[in-house]
């Protein structure tokens, strides 16, 4: 559905994307992490079809997407700094996006009227930051998209308003199988709702995983045997601490196998405990000797 292969981004003579490669597939939601300044807005806005790419493709439903209005009409942008037209109302807003936007649903407007309970024939530059974040939401998801690409979308929404809108966008995954891109330098703020990770650094795609490939391939093991034992040649050990004759190991293999590795040496004591998220990300990116700890906090 998304396909970005290779693509490199200078602005002047500063390398900002470096060959960086992803693919987003239908009715998947796809969380874009990344710290400041590493090339998340720029992506997006690529893919988006607003900017250009210096070399490398992006297609979107196997369409080139820049300059392609076609496919523009049915994808929705929500920038980190949103666009209005001057001195408009939400409903003259909506007006306009139904001249647009050829698939724009009256019903929707006007379920996500009661969802919001913002007054619709109130100037939007008179709406707090906030508020004019949730018209954005309001409007693209009445154009029914069948692509959603997000800038740091809930940057300024209260909890409730999140949720409801988190809600709404899984919804319209589900239903209408809507493909979303969403960029965030936190990973709370989206983990509970993209089924893939993508980790930009610097410009380039550190880590790639499915959210459920990532919980089930690391494990976190309290173990100790009668005799000394060595597990390295048997088990793929990302970490180990020792606490007296305990030792604390975090694996990545199937569970499966790593429960039958472990029972065949005959251990003493043999727990599994819980791995948070946050764990499995820095276990993951010690590999590659990079500090994520600001997309986690
Ligand atoms: N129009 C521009 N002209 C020159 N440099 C730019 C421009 N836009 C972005 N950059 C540079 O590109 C790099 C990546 O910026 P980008 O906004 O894509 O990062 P980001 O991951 O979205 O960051 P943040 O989380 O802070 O919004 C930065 O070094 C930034 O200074």
């Amino acid at each position: 559905m998304i396909e970005v292969t290779n693509v490199h981004k200078k602005f002047d003579k500063e390398l900002v994307l470096n060959d960086v490669s992803f693919q987003v597939k239908k009715g998947s939601i796809y969380g874009l992490l990344g710290s400041n300044g590493a090339g998340k807005t720029t992506l997006m806005r690529i893919v988006a079809g607003i900017v250009k790419q210096a070399s490398g493709e992006v297609r979107v439903q196997q369409e080139a997407i820049f300059e392609n209005v076609e496919i523009k009409g049915r994808m929705q942008f929500l920038s980190d700094s949103l666009y209005f037209l001057p001195q408009y109302t939400t409903r003259q807003m909506a007006n306009y996006y139904r001249s647009l936007f050829p698939r724009w649903n009256e019903e929707r407007y006007a379920k996500l009227k009661d969802v919001f309970q913002l007054d619709e024939h109130q100037k939007i530059s008179h709406f707090s930051k906030g508020m004019q974040r949730q018209v954005a939401f309001w409007l693209s998801l009445s154009t029914m998209p069948d692509l959603l690409i997000l800038d740091e979308p809930f940057d300024g929404l209260d909890a409730v308003i999140r949720k409801k809108v988190k809600h709404f966008i899984i919804q319209d995954v589900a239903d209408r199988d809507m493909t979303v891109l969403i960029s965030s330098h936190n990973l709370r703020e989206v983990e509970d709702m993209c089924d893939h990770i993508g980790i930009l650094h610097k410009g380039t795609i550190l880590l790639e995983k499915e959210m459920d490939e990532l919980k089930d391939d690391v494990h976190k093991i309290q173990v100790a045997f009668k005799e000394e034992t060595n597990l390295h040649d048997a088990l793929d050990i990302v970490y180990e601490e020792k606490r007296g004759s305990v030792q604390l190991l975090i694996v990545r293999g199937a569970q499966e196998d790593v429960e039958r590795i472990i029972t065949s040496y005959q251990p003493i004591i043999y727990d599994r405990l819980t791995l948070t998220l946050d764990e499995i990300f820095i276990y993951e990116m010690g590999g590659v000797g990079y500090d994520i700890q600001n997309v986690l906090v």
